[in-house]
């Protein structure tokens, strides 16, 4: 007997490869395209309180199309549990990349926090913020490109980008001095703020703002009290000095975040933040999936686009992954 019954036929499911508080994420294959995805399981039980967050999430990732954002394929609740499949990010955490490294040199760590830069851009033009930027929630894919991930704690708030939020939420190290001061805040600038710590985080191996004592560590957050080693050139100080400012309306805007010269120098190009995935339907895509299920294009088209973020929306996402991967845009079975 199956242990989830609710995906026999749809997905083989392998090992697990990560799990968490609320979650277990599991290695699986989508059986039409053979393409492997993750999916994340999530018991509504366990969840109890937490069972926002997940709809939150889900109505975030629905939203968010992005080439440097982990892409939601399919959503499938039942009674008990919720089925997140999403998309396989094989290289890991950044997190456990940075850790094998020791530290990054400039040119690696200005790659990465390029796509980092790039993907809170367009989560950030789309009204979210994501309340939790930090390396365990970037993952990368066999391109070693960049993956957000977790918008459990990601926010919209009502009144757009302007509004103030209030909810404590995050992870300490990372969070801005105004959020653990329980003061009001915009979402846009505790996400600068996460994003200062990281790129610190890339270019020297440990955080700036860092003790075992949850209270000295609010201190150092609240002081801005941190060193730099003395490897990181001025161009680093400089662009982390922007981020990491108490008052979050000295913090360096996104806009300006987008040019700013360490981001920029070698590269001189600036940063594609905006989604690559393009607005209108694949025809081969379409084709492929009207073919496989005996309809017409345009009814397939019609049907794909209710975004129901079921079966059929998966395997057109995953026909268009395989596109964009250059293998043929293919089902494994023809009926
Ligand atoms: C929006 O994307 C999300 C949201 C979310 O709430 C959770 C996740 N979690 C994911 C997604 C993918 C993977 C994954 O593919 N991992 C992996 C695959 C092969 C080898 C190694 C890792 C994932 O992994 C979780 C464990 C990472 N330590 C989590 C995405």
């Amino acid at each position: 007997m199956s242990l989830y019954p609710e995906l026999k036929g749809f997905y083989h499911l392998r090992e697990t490869i990560g799990s968490g508080g609320f979650a277990k994420v599991k290695l699986a294959y989508h059986a039409l395209s053979g393409e492997k995805v993750a999916i994340k399981i999530m018991d509504k039980k366990t969840l109890g309180a937490e069972l926002p967050r997940v709809t939150t999430e889900i109505a975030a990732m629905k939203e968010l199309c992005h080439q440097h954002i982990c892409k939601l394929f399919q959503v499938i609740e039942t009674e008990t549990k919720f089925f997140l499949v999403l998309e396989y990010c094989p290289e890991g955490e950044l997190f456990d990349y940075i850790v094998s490294k020791d530290r990054l040199d400039e040119s690696e760590a200005q790659i990465f926090f390029r796509q980092i830069v790039a993907a809170v851009a367009y989560i950030h033009d789309c009204g979210f913020a994501h309340r939790d930027l930090k390396p365990e929630n970037l993952l990368l894919d066999e391109d070693q490109n960049i993956k957000l991930i977790d918008f459990g704690l990601c926010a919209k708030p009502k009144g757009g980008m302007e509004s103030l939020l209030t909810t404590l939420c995050g992870s300490p190290a990372y969070a801005a001095p105004e959020l653990i001061s329980g003061k009001q805040y915009l979402g846009s600038e505790v996400d600068q703020w996460s994003m200062g710590v990281l790129l610190y985080a890339l270019l020297c191996g440990f955080l700036p703002f860092d003790d075992e004592s949850i209270t000295q560590l609010y201190k150092k957050i609240k002081t801005g009290s941190y060193k730099f080693p003395e490897w990181l050139s001025d161009g680093s100080k400089e662009l982390i000095s922007q981020l990491l400012q108490i008052d979050p309306k000295k913090r360096i805007p996104i806009a300006e975040l987008l040019k700013h010269p360490w981001l920029t120098k070698n590269v001189n190009v600036p940063i594609e933040w905006k989604s690559k995935y393009k607005k209108s339907l694949d025809d081969d895509c379409i084709t492929e999936l009207a073919v496989h299920y005996g309809k017409t294009r345009s009814q397939m088209e019609e049907e794909i686009l209710q975004w129901k973020y079921d079966y059929q929306t998966a395997t057109y996402f995953l026909l268009l992954e395989k596109k964009m991967k250059g293998k043929p845009v293919r089902l494994l079975c023809r009926h």
